[in-house]
């Protein structure tokens, strides 16, 4: 509703379309002086385009809207903004909308919805009003094919997306609407990502690099995993911290990495803890065996050949090398004589080491790097060095806490009258995660199932008694063997110094 004051004078609407009158008419002008001349010099077909470009371009000038054309490829490159328009499109379409296509590649999660030909998306960003229209032209080019010796016709298709808004945004469009839908595409893709495990078996798909890959489908997640609630939460947010930590790892000059060790008899979920991790963070995994490399150079190019926003894992790092007495009379090396198991002598812990401080750390963002190990008192102190590992994760046999956990992931609650005995009874016996699950498998009936987990405690308590009297028994044998050499001991002592008093005595009596 326009107020009384806004109404125009009937002067000042006159002198407004005098004035655009007036404009028209130079411009009507200039378009038949134009045309005279080039009917002169330019062909008629050029002269359409000539004009048809002429005209957008004065409509362009005169309205007070503009378009942005994102065409799919720039030359022959993919036109990034292209790629994050159509995925951030997807997000944003309406009931207005009419036309849609949907499509589902073999290992995609999600079914995924675009706009068709035609369509139109309309989007607000700061109070600027946006249209996206997706344009697609099919487009005919006919060759000359040698080996037919006939031509041949193929069929591609542009696409584009116009992007219209008033022209007084063009800077705030192009400066601070794209980027953000760049980024929204980012974190879109990233919520679709599917996480790969890169091996070097040689037994999934290559791309490109010596590492190959399968999709990797691990159920594995923080909400699954039993372990100790404050370590888990510390874990989670160490991860959080550390993605979104890229400026401050600019600022203090340290390599956008972070490594853990995780350590802890086999069965307590440190390989679950790795892919709780990877779908946690939707990174990939490289899966480094070092029984496969030969030399410290090998291993700089497999390191190289990884990619970023990737976790490195390199299990039983205490089976895979081992420090070895070189020259100096079999005493214990430094960290640069240490050596692998096998006769590889070219691929030294000295060599990892030194890549993941060093060479490694220059090239590529984002990287974490998981050492497991069933021994830490076995490892190297240079691997445990301060600094070296950012943390060390105790994964323990299962508490009672994560009993909770086990239960309600594998029958589905959260209590039951059998809990209490359970509780009491893991906190005496060393089981592992691995073997409480074992047991809750066993039965979809969760009282047969609990009964026969709290059967394989009771028999393990037993054993562990068994284990105790027995050890017991041995303490004393040794205790007692230990006893009586000494009484002999004694005896003997006392035998020799009899004899010495008696030679003594013969001694003073010859004298
Ligand atoms: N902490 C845990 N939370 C949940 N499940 C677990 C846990 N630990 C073990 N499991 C179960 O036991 C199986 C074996 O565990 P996992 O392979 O993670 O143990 P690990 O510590 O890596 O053993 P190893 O030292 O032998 O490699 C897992 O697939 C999982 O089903
Ligand atoms: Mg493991």
């Amino acid at each position: 509703m326009y107020s009384l004051t806004s109404i125009p004078s009937a002067t000042s609407v006159f002198s407004t379309y005098t004035t655009f009158a007036a404009s028209a008419m130079v411009a009507r002008t200039v378009i038949n002086e134009l045309r005279t001349l080039t009917n002169q010099l330019v062909p008629h077909q050029l002269q359409k385009e000539l004009f048809a470009r002429l005209g957008g371009l004065l409509w362009s000038n005169l309205s007070s809207q503009m378009t942005l054309t994102v065409d799919e490829y720039n030359g022959l490159s993919v036109n990034e903004i292209y790629q994050a328009a159509d995925t951030y499109l997807g997000t944003r379409i309406s009931t207005l909308n009419e036309q849609l296509k949907v499509s589902k590649a073999p290992r995609d999660k999600k079914i995924s919805v675009r706009i068709n030909k035609g369509e139109k998306i309309i989007d607000e960003f700061e109070g600027i009003h946006l249209v996206w229209e997706f344009v697609s032209v099919e487009t005919q080019k006919t060759s000359y094919n040698y080996e037919t010796c006939g031509q041949t016709t193929e069929t591609s298709e542009k696409k584009t997306f116009r992007l219209g808004f008033q022209k007084g945004f063009k800077e705030k469009v192009v400066r601070a609407y794209l980027p953000y839908v760049m980024e929204r595409a980012k974190s879109i893709n990233e919520e679709n990502k599917r996480v790969k495990l890169y091996s070097l078996g040689g037994f999934g798909e290559y791309d490109g690099g010596p590492w190959s890959y399968i999709d990797f489908h691990h159920p594995s997640t923080f909400e699954t995993l039993a372990m100790d609630e404050e370590v888990k939460k510390e874990l989670v947010d160490d991860l959080d911290r550390f993605v979104k930590r890229k400026k401050f790892y600019e600022r203090v000059g340290k390599a956008w990495k972070r490594g853990y060790l995780l350590y802890g008899p086999p069965g307590t979920g440190k390989s679950s803890l790795i892919a709780a991790m990877a779908n946690y963070l939707k990174f990939n995994i490289y899966d480094l065996e070092l029984t496969y490399l030969q030399s410290n150079s090998e291993l700089r190019r497999l390191l190289v050949s990884t990619a970023n926003r990737s976790i490195i894992v390199i299990e039983d790092i205490d089976c895979s090398v081992e420090l070895e007495d070189r020259g100096c009379g079999g005493s214990r090396q430094n960290e640069s004589q240490v050596s692998l198991l096998t006769t590889r002598q070219n691929l030294t812990l000295s060599g990892l080491l030194n890549f993941i401080d060093g060479l490694w750390s220059s090239c590529g963002d984002e990287r974490i790097i998981v050492f497991t190990t069933n021994h830490k008192d076995k490892l190297d102190p240079a691997l445990l060095r301060p600094g070296r590992m950012d943390k060390h994760i105790h994964m323990s046999y299962c508490t009672p806490c994560g009993f909770k956990t086990l239960a309600f992931n594998y029958l589905q609650i959260k209590n039951h009258p059998l809990f209490g005995e359970i509780e009491e009874m893991i906190k005496e016996v060393e089981v592992t995660p691995a073997e409480v699950a074992e047991e809750l498998m066993r039965s979809d009936d969760t009282d047969i199932a609990l009964r026969g987990l709290v059967e394989s405690l009771r028999r393990k308590n037993e054993k562990k008694f068994e284990e105790q009297v027995k050890a017991n028994e041995e303490e004393k044998k040794e205790d007692n063997r230990e006893q009586s050499m000494d009484i002999e001991k004694g005896q003997n002592k006392r035998v020799r110094r009899s004899r010495t008093k008696r030679v003594v005595r013969r001694r003073k009596c010859r004298l």
